[in-house]
């Protein structure tokens, strides 16, 4: 890694990492990230721990004049679960797809194993990268995307909901049959800051052997 002179990294990193909270879409308003920002945004998710380097997971925008289809599937997709949802549930459920200047979906590219399956994969001498270390992977590339987002003094959030499991919108991101639709992610500014989340502590997600 270069390190810049004057630049305290450990420093930097861990107000970074602290600082981020998650943001309600509905609280994430316009200017949005250029697309120059957005590039850098994006460009953070390829660094991600990656094991054989399979990028198992991808992203899909859905630019803002592309909003109404997804309003559309998630209307229909609460109509489907609840027939007798009422007309201001709907327009809730489909004003979700307009609530942030920038938004995408995050997809996990799997294989549909088991642990039991990858053990057996892996004692045949396979490279057997199970659905867990794929979803680890996804988890990474998104944290990357919402330090960057953030350092660029954006606020994000990740939404998701049942209507991620509608096949209404597998069909709308042409999800293949081993892809799954993890969270959207919500990018914007900050339109009212929020007080920070108390976080664990250390103790309570360590212990040792
Ligand atoms: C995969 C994923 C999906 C999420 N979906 C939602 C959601 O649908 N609604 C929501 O309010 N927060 C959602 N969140 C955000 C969490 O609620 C949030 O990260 C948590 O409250 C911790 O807050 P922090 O991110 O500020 O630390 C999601 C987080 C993850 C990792």
């Amino acid at each position: 890694m270069d390190v810049t002179p004057g630049i305290d990294f450990a420093e930097f990193a861990k107000a970074l990492i602290h600082s981020r909270q998650h943001v309600a879409p509905r609280r994430l308003v316009e200017p949005g990230p250029s697309k120059v920002q957005m590039q850098d945004i994006l460009s953070a998710a390829a660094a991600a721990p990656d094991h054989g380097q399979l990028l198992p997971w991808r992203f899909v925008q859905v630019p803002v004049d592309k909003r109404d289809l997804l309003a559309e599937v998630f209307g229909q997709a609460l109509q489907d679960r609840d027939p007798h949802a009422t007309p201001e549930q709907i327009d809730n459920a489909r004003d979700k797809a307009f609530r942030s200047p920038f938004l995408m979906l995050a997809i996990a590219r799997l294989v549909g194993s088991t642990p039991q399956q990858d053990a057996r994969r892996q004692e045949a001498g396979e490279l057997a990268v199970g659905d867990a270390e794929r979803l680890v992977s996804l988890g990474c590339a998104i944290q990357n995307l919402l330090l960057v987002a953030h350092a660029l003094g954006f606020g994000s959030g990740l939404t998701s909901g049942q209507a991620l499991l509608s096949p209404r919108l597998r069909a709308l991101f042409q999800l293949q049959t081993f892809e799954q639709a993890v969270c959207c992610i919500n990018i914007g500014t900050v339109s009212k800051a929020k007080p920070a989340r108390l976080r664990p502590n250390v103790a309570e997600f360590v212990t040792s052997l």
